[in-house]
């Protein structure tokens, strides 16, 4: 007899429905054509046949990914499935053994890490990675210590170019720090923050640069309700103003389902699924997953479970 299908728990986020019913979501913008920072297809990221191991554990294998511009792309799956190992190998910290990454119009075996910003590439981590002694304005700044273009000398002997940049720079800070609501601690320590502010803070880091492609590496983790309904804003808003396409990851379905375009399923370091993210939600592969049960296992009570949106506790 096949088991109960309940459709609970999503990860480390304890019990929480793992398929909530479709919420609406704002359109993606639209991709604007003949920007470097894009292929022909529109495409600002595409993974194709990327493969990671470290020595005999395979971290992930023959994974396919695209992008669009305006896209907000989710990537998830249960604990170990290699969400994070994915983001580190797209950004060039892990030196995949077989596929390509491409960014824009370029093309790599690994993604050289040095070129991130001039690719048009910002990231967040899952474990916070501020400066914690410093102010959150410096934080925030910090995002735009690869476009400085004045040298050391100009910085130093306050040429008229160096001002004009640090100008520019500081503006930039204060427009993001402004978008995001942390004018009133702006001069604070970021370490001395609450959690919830802090990523904040990291976001904000990312996005000061204006990047094409944002990678959010569990932006919501820890958070509670209130603050993840803030960060939703805020991502929805980056990818509004920006247009930039946003791969994100994220164990809380709830979110995803309604922040995110299109979703890809990973599973055992391999791509289970990628569609809506009411095709995923109805993919008994990707029940199964979630449910710990092997992909044969899946029948028909698994999809019309799915269909119904049904969550037995
Ligand atoms: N630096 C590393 N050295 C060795 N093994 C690693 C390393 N990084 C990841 N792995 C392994 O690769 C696999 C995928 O891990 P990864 O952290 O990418 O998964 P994940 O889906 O992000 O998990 P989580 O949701 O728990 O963060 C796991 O088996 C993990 O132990």
């Amino acid at each position: 007899m096949q088991p109960a299908l309940r459709l609970v728990r999503t990860g480390r986020d304890g019990n929480r429905p793992l398929l909530p019913g479709p919420a609406p979501r704002p359109a993606a913008v639209p991709a604007p054509g003949g920007s470097p920072h894009r292929d022909r297809a529109g495409r600002v990221l595409s993974v194709e046949g990327l493969s990671l191991a470290f020595g005999g554990t395979v971290a992930f294998a023959e994974i396919d990914l695209a992008v669009g511009a305006g896209e907000i792309h989710a990537v998830i799956g249960p604990n170990g499935a290699g969400k994070s190992s994915l983001i580190n190998a797209i950004t060039g910290l892990y030196a995949p053994q077989a596929g390509r990454v491409r960014i824009g119009a370029e093309s790599f075996a690994r993604v050289p890490a040095g070129r991130l910003a001039a690719l048009g590439v910002a990231r967040t981590f899952q474990n916070l990675a501020l400066f914690t002694g410093l102010s959150v304005r410096d934080n925030v700044l910090a995002g735009l210590a690869a476009a400085r273009r004045a040298g050391l000398g100009a910085q130093i002997l306050g040429l008229p170019s160096a001002r004009r940049e640090a100008r520019a720079h500081r503006d930039a800070a204060e427009a993001v720090i402004g978008r995001l609501g942390l004018g009133a601690v702006a001069d604070r320590p970021a370490g001395s923050l609450p959690y919830g502010l802090q990523k904040r803070v990291e976001l904000g880091r990312a996005l000061v640069a204006r990047p094409r492609l944002l990678l959010l590496d569990e932006p919501m983790a820890g958070m509670t309700a209130t603050e993840k309904a803030e960060m939703t804003g805020f991502i929805r808003a980056a990818r509004e103003t920006s247009g930039a396409a946003i791969v994100l990851i994220e164990h809380d379905i709830g979110v995803v389902m309604r922040l995110s375009d299109r979703v890809t399923v990973l599973d055992h370091g391999r791509r289970i699924a990628t569609g809506t993210p009411a095709e995923v939600q109805a993919d008994p592969a990707v029940i199964a997953a979630y449910l710990g049960l092997a992909d044969g296992d899946a029948d028909g009570d698994a999809a019309a479970d799915a269909d119904t949106g049904a969550a037995a506790a």
